[in-house]
């Protein structure tokens, strides 16, 4: 049965108490050969349009791959299509699952801009040659649901945070949570520069969160901090210019981050983190940075 929780109120477990689910051991990513800001479907796109560097970008991709290589991650990547500038941030065309006997699945999102809606069949050809079991959404009910840019598991746990407002609709999270039987803490976004969950918030570990309170409600944050032991807070500067909260921890111990986010870092080095810095400049003039540009996988 589905459950969609939209307030503090209506947590009746703890995440100790939700199933465990493997920590990923895999990552997807897809190599930007096409990458460029040729539209605007955020703010930081704005004024970006043709200035993307595509040597440096590739170069930039290069080592936030080799940062996953090094942290012990296994790498599959696909090559992006022509015309599809975009396809490069492989979080959000999908939101992979793994059930309690082992077997994996996917829902296959349903872009919200015009622009990307293409890139889906490319990343869901990946999933069927690789054995998933693929899900849609209704379209004729459910308008937007942009996979891993707002949909984030909890560390280790069978217990799903959602994100809604900009990119995708509170209706998605129902059927995710029937199909997949997760609760679905449901986190309404308010700050259109943190269009997707994945640019305010970033599960580190089981215990500890990363996140730019100010693109949340009130209802959001009490959710956060009910649940998480340790909330680490990012500044305007460090989350909107840097993108700090979309670091990626596939393990609970290393965090992969855009270079420069100086009191973010040593804050998740004073909780015990390894920090790996990584330049992601071009990237962030789409409005993305090292979470966005991977899918993790088991
Ligand atoms: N934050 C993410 O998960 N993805 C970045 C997507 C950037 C892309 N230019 C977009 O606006 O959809």
């Amino acid at each position: 049965m589905a459950q969609v929780i939209t307030s503090a109120d209506q947590i009746d477990f703890t995440v100790d108490e939700r199933p465990s689910m493997p920590l990923p051991t895999e990552v997807l990513m897809v190599r930007p050969l096409h990458f460029s800001v040729d539209y605007v479907i955020n703010p930081h796109m704005a004024d970006q349009v043709g200035k993307v560097d595509k040597i440096e970008a590739n170069n930039e991709w290069e080592l936030v791959r080799s940062l996953f290589d090094q942290v012990g991650m296994n790498i599959h990547v696909i090559e992006d299509q022509e015309g599809l500038p975009d396809m490069v941030f492989c979080a959000n065309q999908s939101l992979p699952y793994i059930d309690e006997d082992g077997n994996e699945h996917v829902f296959m999102s349903i872009m919200h801009a015009d622009e990307r809606k293409d890139e889906v069949p490319y990343i869901e050809q990946w999933y069927r040659q690789n054995g998933y079991k693929i899900h849609f959404l209704d379209e004729d009910n459910i308008s937007d649901f942009e996979g891993c840019g707002d949909a984030i598991w909890h560390t280790g746990k069978r217990l799903l945070w959602g994100g809604y407002g900009y990119r995708s609709s509170l209706e998605a999270y129902e059927t995710i949570s029937d199909t997949f039987d997760v609760p679905i803490l449901a986190l309404e976004l308010v700050d259109e520069s943190f269009y997707h969950l994945d640019t305010c918030f970033c599960v580190l570990d089981e215990d500890t969160a990363l996140i730019y309170p100010e693109a949340f409600t009130n209802e959001g944050l009490e959710m956060i901090n009910k649940m998480f032991d340790t909330v680490i807070q990012a500044s305007k500067y460090e989350a909107e210019e840097l993108f700090a909260c979309n670091a990626s921890c596939p393990d609970g111990r290393n965090v992969i981050i855009q270079q420069g986010c100086t009191d973010v870092n040593k804050n998740l080095r004073d909780n015990g983190f390894s920090v790996h810095e990584v330049s992601t400049y071009e990237f962030l003039k789409s409005g993305g940075s090292v979470f966005c540009m991977k899918m993790l996988l088991w």
